[in-house]
């Protein structure tokens, strides 16, 4: 990274200046990112199942520049020990030029050199086919695998700042690699810092933009080179940024500490004017004043707060409705479970939510998650419109739709949500099985259909909801039920288990849920819905009606 920011920037005049980061990221986008010529299959950014390919196509073409660096090495150490060579006899020269050329071997190696070596060596400099068969085995890599695209950049971005507004992490942490206080990767540099905020800068996400040019800033000038001309004239495109973004403070802070270093660059003096007036006079002006909220922006509602804050455990459970919760275990509707009963946790009463652990062998969870990696393409959401699925930002992951027939461990799955439910699984949905990667999350949504158009009228509505947690998750990536003050960790083996429906079938409203955004770790579920046809017998309607109680909830959305 520093070889492309110093590289080019080098090269820019000073009128150029201020276009370098718009020009060099250009130029990143379409050398590193580009899609090749058979088209991305799928996005990359939405679930770790992906970025493992990822990791392979950096590992040979990684293989392919070490090649080209290797070749071009050998080369230049060859012509280096040439020019040593002639070098010496030059040397020789000096001392006794008369003595040198009065000898006719010198004469002649002198002559000879002249009217044909350098032609060789002009010719073997030619004929190196060493950059050229780095740049075509580039080309047919990009023809072979799917290159990340420009959307993968920025979702990955995106992705990162909902990890910092979910979790109120502070940017100098993350950029550290720190994690809720635990050091987990490798530090950010100052140039990738400052390329975050310049793809957040691109999408007019100029909250998120401010923050991470600024420590990008910091982390330049604590380094030992910052003085030197190229720093501060890269320094001075920052300025620029800030200043048309309308964070004055910033910018005149920036500008002071280039003029520190070079007080005679006098056009940074006409900017510290301008700015100096702007910061007294508390004039607000520019592209992040011109940004309106978008009214009736979900994201700003007391619903998604809420939820923010069951991901960050600052809302919990009361001590009156945790005393009562017990761990059990139950053979539940399988008597023939007996001798090996469920171990059951009771997470909420009512409406009851359970977690049952170890349903499932970590052999089971593996084979799953082998069969789906195949398979999953970017997590669809139903429409209220009535139109086809689409993929949406409030749901990112990948997932796959499984028949049960396909694999035994499926229909271990059936059986086990059979028996953990009581309910009929005649008209269970397929399995599907999700993977969500860094920053993956599925905000508050109802399992149930709000809609009579968009499911199966003849199945009914979703009953129940069964989540098999396929894997753990280091951090973050729980599933929450705001209403509730819920956040349950992902186990591997275990099953989530609730009801989206009171026994009137009517929808509770206290079962909205999500997956909070993972923060550490690669998420796998596999989701089992189940319908409301042929349950008369193994949940009937009660006596009177039931669900009134969750409707104040409704109204909460
Ligand atoms: O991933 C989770 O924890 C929840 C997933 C979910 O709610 C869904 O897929 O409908
Ligand atoms: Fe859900």
């Amino acid at each position: 990274m520093q070889f492309f920011l110093n590289k080019f920037f080098f090269k820019k005049s000073k009128e150029m200046r201020y276009q370098f980061p718009l020009f060099l990221c250009t130029f990143m986008v379409i050398c590193c990112f580009c899609n090749n010529a058979t088209g991305n299959s799928d996005e990359y950014f939405s679930s770790v199942a992906g970025l493992e390919k990822l990791l392979m196509v950096e590992y040979v073409v990684l293989d392919e520049l070490q090649n080209y660096i290797d070749s071009v090495q050998k080369h230049i150490d060859s012509l280096q020990s040439e020019v040593d060579a002639i070098r010496s006899d030059h040397q020789a020269a000096a001392d006794d030029v008369d003595g040198y050329l009065s000898n006719p071997v010198n004469a002649y190696r002198l002559i000879k050199r002249l009217q044909s070596d350098w032609h060789t060596f002009e010719d073997v400099i030619r004929a190196d086919t060493s950059r050229a068969d780095f740049l075509s085995s580039m080309e047919t890599n990009r023809q072979a695998f799917d290159f990340p695209t420009k959307e993968d950049v920025i979702g990955s971005a995106v992705a990162l700042v909902r990890l910092q507004d979910t979790y109120k992490l502070e940017v100098a942490e993350l950029a550290s690699g720190i994690l809720n206080g635990i050091k987990y990767g490798p530090s950010m540099s100052w140039q990738d810092c400052f390329l975050l905020g310049h793809h957040l800068y691109e999408i007019q996400d100029f909250n998120h933009t401010v923050p991470w040019l600024k420590q990008s800033m910091q982390m330049l000038k604590s380094q030992d080179s910052t003085k030197d001309a190229v720093t501060l004239d890269f320094m001075e495109t920052v300025v620029a940024y800030h200043r048309e973004m309308g964070d004055f403070e910033t910018a005149l802070e920036l500008t002071n500490y280039i003029l520190s270093f070079d007080a005679t660059r006098e056009h940074m003096s006409a900017t510290k004017y301008y700015l100096e007036r702007m910061v007294s006079d508390g004039i607000k002006a520019g592209l992040m004043h011109e940004m309106i909220p978008q009214a009736g922006d979900y994201h700003l509602s007391n619903d998604f707060k809420r939820y923010e804050q069951v991901c960050r455990g600052e809302l919990q459970l009361i001590a009156a409705e945790e005393r009562p919760l017990r761990c059990r275990y139950d053979s539940n509707n399988a008597p023939f479970r007996l001798l090996q009963p469920y171990k059951v946790e009771e997470l909420y009463l009512n409406p009851r939510v359970v977690q049952i652990h170890d349903v499932l062998t970590t052999d089971n969870t593996d084979a799953v998650k082998q069969l789906a990696k195949t398979r999953m393409s970017r997590s669809q959401v139903r429409n209220l419109d009535g139109s086809a699925a689409s993929s949406a930002n409030y749901r990112i992951s990948k997932s796959a739709w499984f028949h049960y027939e396909e694999s035994e461990e499926m229909q271990k799955m059936l059986r086990h949500m059979g028996d953990l439910s009581g309910l009929n699984m005649d008209y269970a949905e397929h399995l599907q099985v999700a993977n969500y990667g860094i920053g993956g999350h599925y905000e508050p949504h109802f399992d149930f259909f709000t809609d009579n158009c968009t499911y199966n009228l003849s199945d009914g509505n979703r009953i129940a909801t069964g989540i098999f947690y396929l894997s753990d998750v280091e951090e973050g990536g729980g599933t929450a039920f705001p209403y509730l003050r819920l956040v349950v960790k992902p186990q591997q083996g275990s099953v989530l288990l609730w009801y989206n429906l009171h026994r009137s079938e009517e929808p509770d409203y206290r079962t909205r849920h999500a997956a909070c955004p993972v923060l550490k770790g690669s998420k796998w579920i596999g989701n089992i819905w189940v319908r409301v046809r042929n349950q008369d017998r193994a949940r009937p309607c009660g006596l009177l009606p039931d669900h009134e109680v969750s409707l104040k909830y409704k109204h909460l959305v």
